[in-house]
């Protein structure tokens, strides 16, 4: 299983923005939060921002919809040529119609569920997702501590995801670090989401390397 390292950018300048995504060359793809205030009460940055990041980088870009109306919202992200799209299981209201839409426009289509939400009641959505996003934090702010509880949850994904047997990433978001990766890819996630782990390093380019190659180290340890 190839593991994939998504910088976040909640974690970069964002007066530098394009600056900040050419610091990680070797990133897979680049995570933009996308938050509103009224989902989780934080504020980022909306798809004006996000179309002129598309112009400065060549890296895809993966967007995680912290927001209160998915629905509404998310097909216009992929119509902008952003190349995955998240919606929050607890915000989205007809979450089938919208990740459809989301691959209509050409997007891969993701679907996240916060640390305290099942995974087991989504079971049948599994042919409308290309990627499962699990919080290991309270989605909102960055910097924040890994959830241990999360675990067993992605161990029970990935099951799910096996048995299923389609090509879903299964990504992590939150308080990914040196320390918390290779547990995180023993329990059987493939798709890393790390902001300050990789910003907050003096390079961030090597942080990812370390990073992909804990991940990869974590699932050979356990072969
Ligand atoms: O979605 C979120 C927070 O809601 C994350 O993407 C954070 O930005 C991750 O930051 P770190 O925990 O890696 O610092």
């Amino acid at each position: 299983m190839a593991m994939q390292i998504f910088p976040s950018i909640l974690s970069a300048d964002f007066a530098r923005l394009a600056d900040e995504a050419a610091r990680v060359p070797n990133a897979d793809w680049l995570h933009v939060d996308v938050m509103d205030y009224h989902f989780v009460p934080n504020l980022t940055l909306g798809l004006p921002v996000v179309e002129s990041l598309l112009k400065a980088t060549g890296t895809p870009l993966d967007c995680h919809l912290m927001i209160a109306e998915p629905d509404r919202w998310a097909p216009a992200y992929a119509e902008a040529g952003v190349g995955s799209v998240t919606i929050h299981a607890e915000a989205a209201r007809a979450p089938v119609r919208t990740l459809r839409e989301i691959r209509k426009q050409g997007a891969r289509s993701g679907f996240a569920l916060s640390p305290a939400t099942p995974v087991e009641p989504y079971e049948d959505l599994l042919g409308e997702i290309d990627m499962l996003l699990l919080m290991t934090v309270e989605p909102g702010f960055g910097g924040q501590s890994f959830l241990d509880m999360v675990l067993p949850k992605i161990r029970r994904t990935r099951e799910l995801i096996d048995r299923h047997g389609g090509e879903i990433w299964l990504q992590i978001d939150g308080g990914v670090s040196e320390e918390t990766i290779e547990r995180c890819a023993e329990a059987g996630a493939d798709t890393f989401v790390a902001g300050s782990a990789v910003y907050g390093a003096a390079d961030p380019a090597a942080a990812i390397d370390k990073l992909r190659a804990l991940a990869q180290g974590g699932v050979q340890d356990d072969v």
